[in-house]
């Protein structure tokens, strides 16, 4: 299967039937679905739950594997500020901000697109942010098989922002660290990087 879909190849049942879903959840809040403006509303609502959470249909480890390339370099590779958009699992409201991944090769390096892409695959899905951390340094540990492997993810959740608690600026930080980030010089080196502002 191809890792990316465009919309026109979601299964039209489900997407029937996630849209009708939309049309009695709009119906129970109160609204009146016949009304000109929401008329396709559940159907578009359907196509954006669908394409929120399209990870469940892609393969992180076949991306990784369709670009990896033997290459001697053995130092740190660090992709910052690489903007994420996930779904907590417990309100299915947005929580985003930004991952930044590094790993050091042990023979092979990966094209550099695919590790956004990986954060793409966990993030579209309900997730926590803990387990997306780890899903993200799982997969790249597993196949990329690097000597270390590094996640920091910051992000805001909506439903401490919208709803519940309140709280506009709080951030959370998770972060995961394997092989030869687990030795302080090599994971402090990586944290410097991150915070950095090289311009
Ligand atoms: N650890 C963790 N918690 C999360 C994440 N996203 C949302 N939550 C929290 O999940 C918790 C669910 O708690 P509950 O008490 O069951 O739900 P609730 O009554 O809606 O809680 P409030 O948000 O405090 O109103 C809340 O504390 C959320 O802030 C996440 O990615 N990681
Ligand atoms: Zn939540």
């Amino acid at each position: 299967m191809a890792p990316y879909r465009n919309l026109e190849e979601y299964n039209i049942e489900i997407t029937n039937e996630v849209k009708d879903h939309f049309a009695k959840i709009m119906d129970d809040l109160g609204e009146d679905v016949t009304r000109e403006g929401l008329l396709k509303t559940p159907e578009r609502a359907a196509k954006a739950m669908l394409f929120l959470t399209q990870g469940y249909k892609q393969d992180a480890e076949e991306i990784l594997k369709g670009a990896m390339f033997a290459e001697k370099y053995d130092d740190m590779v660090i992709i910052k500020d690489i903007e994420l958009y996930s779904l907590c699992e417990h309100h299915m409201l947005p929580f985003f901000g930004k991952a930044h991944v590094a790993y050091i090769p042990n023979g092979h390096i990966v094209g550099l697109s695919k590790i956004p892409r990986v954060v793409d695959v966990f993030a579209r899905r309900l997730q926590v942010q803990e387990r997306l951390t780890h899903d993200i340094l799982e997969c790249i540990n597993s196949t990329l098989k690097p000597k270390g492997v590094a996640v920091v993810i910051e992000a805001s959740h909506m439903c401490m922002m919208m709803r519940g608690v309140q709280k506009q600026n709080s951030v959370t930080t998770t972060s995961g660290f394997r092989g030869q980030f687990e030795k302080i010089e090599t994971r402090n080196e990586f944290l410097k990087l991150i915070s950095a502002d090289l311009s």
